[in-house]
């Protein structure tokens, strides 16, 4: 089922000795009628799952790489009720899992029972919400579980020991380990601490953490799947797709087989 096969794809992974490697890429920057060529790409290319924004007006979280692709989008007139009807399109040749990535605000829009119960029949296997605190979760957790979508959390550098403990118990999935204070974007480099928190959040998290927010080299993807279970790279595989630089996105890839 839906929430199973992101759980299987990342254990399948670690269990081969590789680390998982999610792209994220803006459904709809350059039209939903590339979005099936896109993930079916990052398919091939080897992807553990696949991470996708939904384009919202205000995206608190994101950096310029992805507010530019989620206007791009925007103005192709991308919604939420279009990717989860072009996902059901083609959700068959679908063998890897796909996590939306969205603020509250279109759930709210398209109702979340509705919203849950589309995600599922368009084979989605998880969803990410970052506006919404581990605390207000309430307001999605039944119905994604009625669904079997799994609700991934976030944990930051900021948060307390106990507070990711907290936060660990409660995602399903994996768990998404935030490696920067900020927004989402390439960095030339990461904190001397980063390592540190994502050891630490591993020896408390019942399930798999995945680092994001910041990497953008196979250098990079080396170094941080090396203290958790794998990575997440958005803004500059954004890049890469713009520049049609499909070497550069399998070099990314590879570097955690
Ligand atoms: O773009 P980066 O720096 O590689 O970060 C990953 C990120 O893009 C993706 O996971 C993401 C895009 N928007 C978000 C909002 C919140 C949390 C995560 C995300």
């Amino acid at each position: 089922m839906s929430k199973a096969k992101l759980e299987q794809a990342i254990h399948s992974t670690l269990n081969k000795g590789e680390k998982a490697f999610v792209p994220y890429i803006m459904a709809g920057d350059g039209g939903l009628e590339k979005l099936e060529d896109q993930i079916l790409f990052l398919q091939e290319a080897g992807a553990t799952a696949i991470e996708l924004g939904i384009p919202f007006s205000d995206p608190v979280a994101d950096g310029p790489t992805i507010q530019e692709a989620g206007k791009r989008a925007l103005s192709a007139d991308t919604s939420l009720s279009g990717v989860l009807k072009c996902l059901f399109t083609f959700k068959e040749r679908l063998d890897v899992p796909i996590i939306l990535m969205t603020y509250i605000n279109p759930i709210f829009i398209f109702g979340v029972e509705e919203f849950a119960k589309e995600c599922r029949n368009s084979g989605v296997s998880g969803v990410i919400v970052p506006d919404v605190p581990v605390e207000e979760m309430d307001i999605l957790a039944d119905a994604l579980k009625k669904s079997e979508i799994a609700l991934i959390q976030l944990a930051t550098l900021t948060s307390t020991l106990e507070r990711i403990k907290k936060i660990a118990s409660l995602s399903e999935g994996f768990l998404y380990a935030v490696t920067v204070k900020g927004i989402t974007g390439t960095r030339n480099g990461f904190g001397n601490e980063v390592g540190d928190y994502l050891e630490r959040i591993k020896k408390v998290s019942p399930v798999p953490v995945l680092a994001g927010f910041g990497i953008s080299s196979p250098e990079q993807v080396k170094a941080m799947a090396g203290y958790c279970d794998g990575v997440i790279v958005g803004s500059k595989i954004i890049e890469l797709i713009q520049n049609k630089d499909e070497k550069a996105i399998q070099n990314l890839v590879t570097a955690v087989k």
